[in-house]
């Protein structure tokens, strides 16, 4: 039932609590709910939004029935209607004809084709052979029965007749074929990159969700967010929202969907949370955390939780971003063809000529150790222009003054003069130019020979936190140790980078600073977006992975894993507690080894610096090699194959790791081995040396005679070192959030704490570790980004400078999809587990006591005999007494040893369950 039926007028928050307080409506709803599972009522009544679940209507994709619909409302109607308008005779007759020709898929090596499964004469054929006949060309062929599949077609692939991995992929495409780019899994939300803007995102099309239930709606990223917030409500719980995918799939696109959606929709207890205020965060963090790669011409580079908070009344009282494993080295390298953060580019065309003169960015150099070439082409210059006006525009709107913008100015143009001066490539470590690095001092505020020592010299300037522990006396020794040991090449780049992440740490303060309000709240939803996975071999670039890629690619293994124990080894796990058996058709429970691979911790705590001969992760291992005298990278594989290697004889689909042809390079084969990446580890030890440089940049900043630059960085890192590019934005938790007993961030600024006292390898699991903690303490809604096709990529990879703004690609309507690409990713993602487990399972339950309290209005005689809120001794016979009088389906619900659960759905309109 929707507020808006009853006749409530209040804010839209308001409106949403009527659907949640436990009024007599909301458990005559409830009721309603059951009586509708058992077919004596002819189901709940839907908001005026919302439709009925759909029926399935299969039938072959064709030309005709594709929808290239260009308004928002009728696609969205469209949809709507496709699933919920009543099905004709006409209709139902060709179902019926649908399903009595055995239509099946031939799966082969290229994907799958369509066919007719033939009836044969028994004995006619080999034991395990099957008669199909192609749709495409109508060729007969006698296959292996395993090779064939079943299919049907659906908007929720849990509803599928048949399913198995071809009917999955039969429609996703038929629905992407026809611009339908969201699909439910069960209680996920896959939404495949439509490339092009369908303009499906509207403030018109999100009131079209507000109020209701996801049951109820079309899939669309707006439904996700919807069931997100109703979940806040209805159970006073912190909810998050993870975006999964290949790097371009789109997750920060919909990350930015779900967030207007909820402002929109929620509402806010001020101003502080206006749509410009995002639009402007998502500006600055454009322009600062992302560059154009190979597989996506604005991929961030960094990743972020956006929290909102809200009060009782489900209004947003504040929000905060806080970000972690920003890939500061690309500031000074990155692969071939490959650019910097967007930011300079936007500076170095956009400044007007007396920020230019300021800047000395009137000439730039010839020799660039950073490579930071300014734009050509005329077209690239003028975007990047207004690129830079948008910024400025986005800044002045977060309140960041013209002294604090200026800073950041000042900080860049520094970095790109140090890259102009360049460093000595044998004997004295030194500037190569020096005129350049001259420029550079002037910009930070000190002198050319204090800039030099903080650079060349070995020492960290006093500015790390200092403790008698023996490990930081050792870590110390080492960091002393890196700096004399590196060239002076890698002091300029660890400096430059260190320059780069303060300035982007002291943004994501400024960011906070904006979005802060002091208002209590009672519970927070996070987004989280890490970039996506990373393969330059998808495009057919001829280098390999980097370290940086393997972090991210880490990152979004981590979340993999996350998703298949939440949707599928927790819920055996729990059938298990509460002695249900389960036997799941086609599924074994795996774990993906390739993150043991990266990340095995030892069992021993103090084997820092010791070599032995006990199994541990690639992180780990670098941190041995990186401070070991003599450590190598070649050591470092050889020991990683000891530990990990394939068996003798071994290939790809029976182990993770595998040697490659070319020396300092192997292969991971990440996503249960479907997503093989080749990683070059060259110059990967450096990862773990700590060199002062890096942490010298902070003390130039702090100690800067320019009083714009000394004071944002005093003010906002309050005085102390701020870790160079490990988290950023820990104070923009709100006190009043982290003073909430429950509140899950206090679990990861406590994570975080504990980070700081780690080297920077192992800094990189604890940062993922600490995200996952936080979690893990809240109902968690999962969002698959799926790539369509690579060439799509390709086709962003060359335009730089899009700002975030869509661009058409190809064909409009040319909604086609690389069946091998999204098989692998399909697999990649175990949703065919979860959906499986999500359907013979029993996804929703609830604990004895809080059915009977929910549902005993239901049974009069059994109030009447007990009194209202009679205390009953056994629960669970009490619960049976009522299920007894309540008439349920049998097969709909099972009785736990302290729980009912329920099969999918059952409970779907009742809401507020505790899965
Ligand atoms: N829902 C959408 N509608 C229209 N275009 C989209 C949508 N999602 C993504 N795109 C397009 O795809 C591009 C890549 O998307 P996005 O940057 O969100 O991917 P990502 O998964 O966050 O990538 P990365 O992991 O590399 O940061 C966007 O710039 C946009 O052009």
């Amino acid at each position: 039932m929707d507020c808006t039926q009853s006749g409530h007028s209040e804010s839209s928050a308001s409106t949403e609590l009527c659907l949640i307080t436990p009024t007599p409506a909301r458990v005559f709803e409830d009721v309603l709910s059951l009586l509708w599972v058992t077919g004596e009522a002819s189901g709940p009544p839907a908001a005026p939004n919302c439709k009925l679940p759909p029926a399935a209507t299969p039938q072959p994709q064709s030309a005709a029935n594709k929808q290239h619909v260009e308004d928002p409302v009728a696609i969205l109607q469209a949809a709507h209607s496709a699933a919920a308008q009543g099905r004709t005779e006409e209709q139902i007759t060709a179902e019926k004809a649908w399903y009595n020709t055995e239509k099946v898929w031939l799966v082969h090596k290229d994907g799958f084709s369509l066919a007719t499964l033939l009836k044969t004469e028994a004995g006619s054929l080999p034991e395990g052979k099957v008669k199909i006949r192609l749709e495409s060309d109508g060729s007969l062929l006698d296959v292996d029965e395993d090779d064939v599949e079943k299919l049907d077609r659906v908007e929720d692939l849990a509803s599928l007749q048949y399913l198995n991995e071809s009917s999955v992929m039969h429609s996703l495409r038929q629905r992407y074929g026809s611009n339908l780019v969201h699909t439910h899994a069960g209680p996920n939300m896959v939404v495949i990159n439509p490339i092009s803007s369908p303009s499906m995102y509207s403030e018109k099309v999100m009131q079209m969700f507000k109020g209701c239930r996801r049951e109820d709606t079309a899939p669309h990223i707006y439904g996700t967010a919807q069931a997100a917030y109703r979940h806040l409500l209805t159970t006073r719980q912190d909810q998050s929202i993870v975006l999964l995918g290949k790097s371009g799939s789109g997750k920060t696109t919909n990350c930015q969907h779900i967030i207007q959606y909820l402002l929109t929709i929620a509402g806010s207890t001020n101003k502080t949370f206006s749509a410009e205020k995002w639009q402007a965060v998502y500006t600055a963090l454009e322009a600062f955390g992302n560059v154009s790669t190979c597989l996506n011409g604005n991929a961030s580079r960094f990743s972020h939780v956006v929290s909102l908070d809200f009060d009782q009344a489900g209004l947003v009282t504040s929000a905060s971003i806080q970000t972690m494993l920003l890939e500061k080295m690309r500031v000074t390298r990155r692969p071939e063809g490959e650019t910097t953060f967007n930011v300079f580019y936007y500076l170095i065309a956009g400044a007007d000529s007396s920020l230019r003169t300021e800047l000395h960015l009137n000439h730039f150099a010839e020799n660039d150790a950073f490579k930071i070439t300014p734009q050509t082409k005329t077209e690239e210059k003028q975007r990047a222009s207004q690129q830079f006006s948008k910024l400025q525009a986005a800044m002045k709107v977060l309140g960041i003054s013209g002294d604090e913008q200026k800073a950041f100015w000042l900080v860049l143009a520094a970095i790109y003069h140090l890259g102009a001066a360049g460093a000595t490539k044998a004997g004295r470590k030194q500037f190569a130019r020096h005129e350049w690095a001259q420029k550079a001092a002037y910009l930070l505020g000190g002198t050319l020979e204090e800039l030099s020592s903080s650079i060349f010299k070995h020492q960290a300037k006093g500015t790390l936190p200092r403790s008698g522990s023996v490990r930081r006396a050792v870590e110390e020794i080492g960091t002393a140790d890196a700096g004399s040991k590196a060239t002076a090449m890698e002091c300029l780049e660890a400096f430059a980078s260190g320059l780069y992440s303060e300035i982007f740490t002291v943004l994501i303060s400024l960011l906070n600073r904006a979005l802060k309000s002091g208002q209590n709240s009672l519970c927070s939803l996070l987004i989280v977006d890490t970039p996506g996975f990373q393969n330059p071999r998808l495009v057919k670039r001829e280098y390999c992975a980097t370290f940086e890629d393997l972090c991210h690619n880490y990152t979004q293994e981590r979340l993999h894993a996350l998703f298949h124990q939440r949707t599928f080894v927790h819920e055996l796990e729990r059938y298990k507690e509460e002695n249900i058996e389960l036997a799941l058709d086609d599924t074994e429970p795996s774990t993906s080894l390739s993150v043991s691979v990266v990340d095995q911790a030892s069992s021993q705590t103090l084997v820092r610096s010791v070599r032995t001969d006990e199994a541990r992760g690639l992180l780990w291992l670098m941190e041995e090699e990186g401070l070991q005298p003599g450590g190598s990278e070649e050591t470092l594989l050889r020991r990683l194959f000891s530990y990990y290697g394939p068996a003798e004889g071994q290939t790809k689909g029976q182990t993770f790791l595998l040697k490659s042809e070319k020396a300092n390079h192997f292969l991971l084969g990440h996503s249960y081995g479907t997503d093989w990446v080749e990683y070059n580890v060259s110059g990967w030890l450096n990862y773990a040396k700590q060199i002062p440089a890096s942490s010298n940049a902070t003390s130039v900043l702090l100690d800067s005679q320019k009083k714009i630059i000394s004071s944002l960085f005093m003010s906002r890192a309050g005085g102390t070192n701020v870790l160079s590019g490990s988290i950023a934005g820990l104070e923009g938790i709100s006190q009043l959030s982290l003073r909430r007993a429950t509140s899950m961030r206090k679990t990861f600024s406590t994570g975080m704490s504990a980070v700081k006292k780690k080297s920077l390898c192992i800094q990189i699991k604890l940062q993922v570790d600490a995200l996952l903690d936080m979690l893990r303490r809240s109902r968690i809604h999962f969002v698959h980004c799926m790539l369509p096709k690579a060439e799509a990529l390709k086709a962003l990879g060359g335009s730089l400078f899009k700002g975030g703004e869509c661009e058409v690609q190809g064909e409009p309507g040319e909604m086609q999809v690389d069946v091998a690409l999204l098989r692998a990713q399909l697999r990649g993602s175990k949703l065919l587990d979860a959906l499986r487990i999500y359907r013979q399972g029993y996804p929703d339950h609830m604990v004895f006591s809080e059915f009977r309290r929910r549902f005993d209005v239901l049974a009069p005689h059994l109030t009447k005999k007990y009194g209202r809120n009679y205390i009953v001794k056994d629960e669970k016979r009490a619960v049976e007494e009522l299920l007894e009088s309540l008439d349920l389906e049998k097969s709909s619900y099972h009785m736990g040893l302290s729980r009912l659960f329920f099969r999918a759905g059952t409970l779907g309109k009742a809401g507020g369950t505790e899965r």
